[in-house]
């Protein structure tokens, strides 16, 4: 792409708008930061190295030359040699002294003079120079050598000088070889690294010496061997190396530090340390000056101080400028990129959103407008639907040819004028409903929306809203109405409850019939609970619960309590209905008020009931044995029959005037025990008669009690025969209306039945008294003595009691009835008969066996006891007077067998048996006696 073209405005604002172009640029600068850094570091790094270099070259120079100028003092020295045959000590001090090496040349411990002795020259040696005032002197250390040397001269001779006084330094090999070294090359010769003799162990240091040979004169010294022989000594200079690099290098705290080794860098080899210890330097060099024929190597190290001189804040200003420049460029690019980015977007969500509302606008069921404030609302703005609804195309509405106000048809223009202005003052929006004249020719119905829009100052500047054709759904409306109206008359219409039921069981509507049912007026149903108008709000609830679990429910029953106190019975049948969407919206609930049924079940089970309880009254009463069973049946099935009512049963004996309470029911107890037939209404009429409770006109029975409870008395008879009477109490509610009817039937009912029961039964106790009695005596007969006898050993048997069974026998009675005839024998029969009756006592049983045989049945008598009573009875016999038709008859007697139960027997045979046989054995024994059975048994009879 050309240039041109990438730099075109669209690229740099394409470019200004990608975050992307901001990051790129942030790199670039970095970069370039970091480049820069770099180069700047390097050269001032560079230009540091060059100046540190140059400046150990110096300080090599300046050591090079001191060392120089030390050789020329050993040459000057030398030369004095040279100048001279020989050269005292006083000269050698002169010379020494004249050049103020101290100050000069500062670092130089002395020059001294060492002359080589053979060892044959040693002794005339030592004592030529003691001879010169030194008496001490001797060349030393001792020991056997071809060759000493001895240090002779030494200037200054003071302090560490004097040590070497007589030093044989030759018989040290390193100095012996920068003297060997000197000797031969005629040249002066540093040594290595010594402890010079002059140390004497204060600030020990190490130390070197300069050797310059000192020939004899005269001699040639072209060759080594020439010069060794012409050799008298050295002249030299011993240096405390310390002292003398600081003198030329200083005491420290310069840009260099320095260490001087002799050759190598060695440990061993230091002959001087400008500092101690072992800080990393940033520059280091080692250079090898070569010194008087020897060779140092001296090592320069950058000092702090230097360093700290040479550094420059320069790069690290470089790279930090150059990071906050991209940072703030970068900043500067990506907001503005962001910022563009944000930019583009609003102006995209914008256009989307202008092309949404048109679409939205366009698609709108109906005409969207924009228009002015008042009538006729021409418009600045309408949607195509303006066409649909009226066939005039949206231009002539903008053009201002046709306006909406010219729609609406003239009886509704003012209501909608009216209606916008007011939404306008009030600053709401308005709905309404208006009819506008149809391209068809015809009327058609829109409803329109609206709502101003109001500028920053509050005015009013245009209205916005939108218009639908609702034609279709006003009439659907119509129909609806028309439907719904039609739906309520009919629910309306219905008799019987119609409810609407939401499922938390709230009414939704209700039909008149409800209100009426329920007792409250429609409008309060609607909205409240179904449940609080039943009597059992409990079931209630569980009704529509039920609804709405199952879907539907038919005929549950439910009852109302109205305010009247009246209990409405309902059965509810309901099913749910649905909303639009399928959901269960409530349920329909139908009531359908079954009192007046549930009454009619009521009273037909009621009925039903009575009639059972009479039916069962009079099968009971039908199979009583006896009256005193029938009275228990009568008294419970009275309870039963009339549960509220207390009633007895009077019951006429005989043809008595008086009447005996049989039996009685109820809580409360009738007064009277017995009532006479003339106290009686009822039996005096010989009719039902009724009383009500309370103060009446109408006469009360005596017997009736008080006037709380209602009187009625039933007579009870059969074919005209008076039996007695029923009398029922009862109270004022049950004896009144249609319950007193009911009543009364039931009570004749019931009358009915205990009449004919009673009358049957004494009807039948009447004829079986006949059955089991003797016509002739009254006493019973034989078949009534032994049902009893039957029942009473049973009886006995279950308590263990015993009982006597006699047998009584007329004496000679066939004497006595052919003598005065048989009816005088029957009246004999009938006084014996008479003495029997008063003889008995408690459950003692009299009986005519047969003929002229009695029998007399005693339970739960001893054997004792009944010997006397039956000698009792016998003489009662005896003592009867007889007279028959005024004539008097000669006196009888009997004869009575004994037989005792368990003894004789357990069964009634055995024990008549027995007695018969015991009444044998008196007949036997003379008559007119009482024989019991054992005592027949112990007496065997004889003919028998
Ligand atoms: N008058 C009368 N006599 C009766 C009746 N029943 C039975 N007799 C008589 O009683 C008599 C019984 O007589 P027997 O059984 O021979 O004995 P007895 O004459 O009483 O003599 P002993 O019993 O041995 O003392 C008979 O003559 C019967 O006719 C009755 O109902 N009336």
């Amino acid at each position: 792409m050309p240039p041109t073209e990438t730099l075109s405005p669209q690229w740099i604002n394409s470019a200004l708008s990608r975050t992307s172009f901001a990051w790129l640029a942030l790199g670039f600068l970095l970069l370039l930061s970091l480049g820069a850094w770099q180069y700047s570091a390097h050269e001032i790094a560079r230009n540091n190295e060059e100046r540190f270099q140059y400046r150990a070259q110096k300080q090599t120079e300046v050591l090079v030359g001191r060392m120089h100028d030390y050789e020329r003092v050993l040459r000057g020295s030398a030369g004095l040699f040279a100048a001279s045959e020989t050269v005292s000590r006083q000269e050698w001090r002169a010379y020494v002294t004249q050049l103020q090496l101290g100050q000069s040349l500062p670092g130089i411990l002395g020059t001294g003079f060492a002359m080589m002795l053979p060892k044959s020259a040693l002794s005339a040696h030592e004592a030529a120079i003691r001879a010169e005032g030194f008496p001490d002197y001797r060349v030393h250390p001792a020991g056997e050598r071809e060759l000493f040397s001895s240090i002779i001269y030494l200037e200054p001779v003071s302090g560490r000088n004097l040590l070497a006084f007589g030093y044989d330094m030759y018989a040290e090999p390193v100095r012996r070889e920068a003297m060997d070294r000197a000797r031969d090359s005629g040249e002066p010769a540093l040594s290595g690294r010594v402890q010079l003799i002059q140390e004497n162990g204060r600030d020990v240091q190490p130390g070197f010496l300069i050797y310059l040979p000192v020939y004899r004169n005269g001699r040639p010294q072209d060759s080594v061997e020439q010069r060794r022989l012409a050799l008298v000594g050295f002249v030299y200079s011993p240096f405390r190396a310390f002292d003398l690099m600081r003198s030329i290098f200083g005491t420290g705290g310069g840009d260099l530090e320095v260490e001087v080794y002799d050759d190598k860098v060695q440990p061993e080899n230091l002959l001087y340390a400008s500092e101690r210890g072992a800080r990393q330097a940033r520059h280091q060099i080692d250079l090898q000056p070569v010194i008087a024929g020897h060779r140092w190597t001296v090592r320069f190290r950058s000092s702090a101080q230097f360093e700290a001189d040479t550094g420059s804040p320069l790069p690290m200003m470089i790279l930090l400028g150059g990071l906050a420049f991209g940072g703030f460029l970068f900043s500067v690019l990506y907001l503005n990129a962001r910022h563009r980015q944000g930019m583009e977007a609003a102006a995209a969500e914008l256009a989307r959103r202008r092309d949404e509302y048109l679409t939205l606008v366009e698609n709108v069921p109906g005409t969207v407008f924009r228009s002015g404030l008042e009538a006729p609302w021409h418009v600045q703005h309408i949607s195509r639907g303006i066409e649909v609804l009226t066939g005039e195309p949206p231009a002539r509405f903008l053009s201002g040819e046709l306006s909406l106000g010219g729609l609406i048809v003239a009886e509704d223009r003012a209501e909608v004028a009216a209606a916008v202005a007011a939404a306008i003052a009030g600053r709401r929006s308005y709905d309404i409903a208006y009819r506008i004249n149809s391209p068809a020719g015809g009327v058609q119905w829109v409803s329109e929306r609206g709502r101003a829009w109001y500028d920053e100052a509050g005015k009013a500047q245009w209205l916005d809203g939108v218009i639908v054709d609702i034609t279709e759904q006003k009439s659907a409306e119509e129909h609806l109405r028309a439907a719904s109206l039609y739906a309520r008359s009919l629910i309306e219409a219905s008799l019987d409850p119609l409810l609407a039921i939401g499922a938390d069981g709230t009414i939704m509507d209700a039909n008149s019939a409800s209100g009426r049912v329920v007792g409250v007026p429609r409008e309060t149903l609607i909205g409240s609970e179904f449940r609080r108008y039943f009597t059992a709000p409990a079931s209630a609830a569980g009704f529509y619960r039920q609804v709405f679990e199952l879907g539907y429910v038919i005929d549950y029953p439910l009852a109302i309590r109205q305010s009247s106190g009246e209990q409405i019975d309902i059965l509810f049948s309901a099913i749910i209905f649905r909303d639009e969407s399928g959901e269960v919206a409530g349920a329909v609930a139908a009531g359908r008020d079954v009192t007046r049924l549930r009454r009619a079940q009521l009273e037909l089970e009621e009925t039903n009931r009575e009639i059972r309880a009479l039916r069962q009254m009079t099968d009971l009463l039908q199979a009583a044995p006896s009256l005193e069973e029938a009275y228990t049946v009568i008294r419970n099935s009275m309870d039963t029959l009339f549960p509220h009512s207390a009633g007895a049963c009077f019951m006429r004996e005989d043809d008595s005037e008086q009447l005996r309470r049989t039996v009685f029911w109820g809580e409360a107890q009738p007064p009277s025990i017995s009532i006479d037939v003339g106290d009686c209404w009822a039996l005096r009429t010989a009719r039902t008669y009724a009383a009500p409770a309370g103060p009446s006109l109408v006469p009360r029975c005596p017997h009736s009690g008080d006037e709380s409870t209602a009187c009625l008395c039933i007579p009870l008879h059969l074919h005209e025969q008076s039996l007695g009477v029923i009398y029922l109490g009862a109270s004022a509610a049950e004896s009144s209306g249609l319950h007193h009817e009911r009543r009364l039937r039931l009570a004749n009912m019931a009358a009915d039945s205990i009449s004919l029961a009673l009358a049957n039964l004494r009807l039948r106790d009447s004829l079986r008294a006949q059955s089991l009695s003797d016509p002739l005596t009254g006493l019973f007969n034989r078949r009534f003595m032994e049902e009893t006898q039957a029942r009473e050993l049973s009886r006995l048997s279950r308590i263990s009691r015993p009982m006597a069974v006699a047998m009584v026998d007329v004496d000679r009675f066939k004497d006595f009835n052919d003598a005065f005839g048989h009816e005088a024998g029957d009246l004999v029969l009938q006084k014996i008969a008479g003495v029997m009756l008063a003889f008995r006592r408690g459950m003692d049983v009299a009986c005519r066996y047969g003929g002229e045989e009695f029998v007399l049945i005693l339970p739960e008598i001893s054997v004792d006891a009944a010997r006397e009573r039956f000698e009792e009875f016998r003489r009662a016999i005896a003592a009867l007077a007889l007279e028959f038709e005024g004539q008097a008859l000669p006196g009888i007697t009997v004869s009575i067998g004994v037989a005792f139960f368990p003894q004789q027997g357990t069964s009634s045979a055995e024990l008549i048996r027995a007695a018969d046989r015991a009444l044998y054995a008196a007949k036997h024994a003379g008559r007119n006696r009482v024989v019991l059975a054992d005592e027949a048994q112990a007496t065997p009879v004889a003919g028998t």
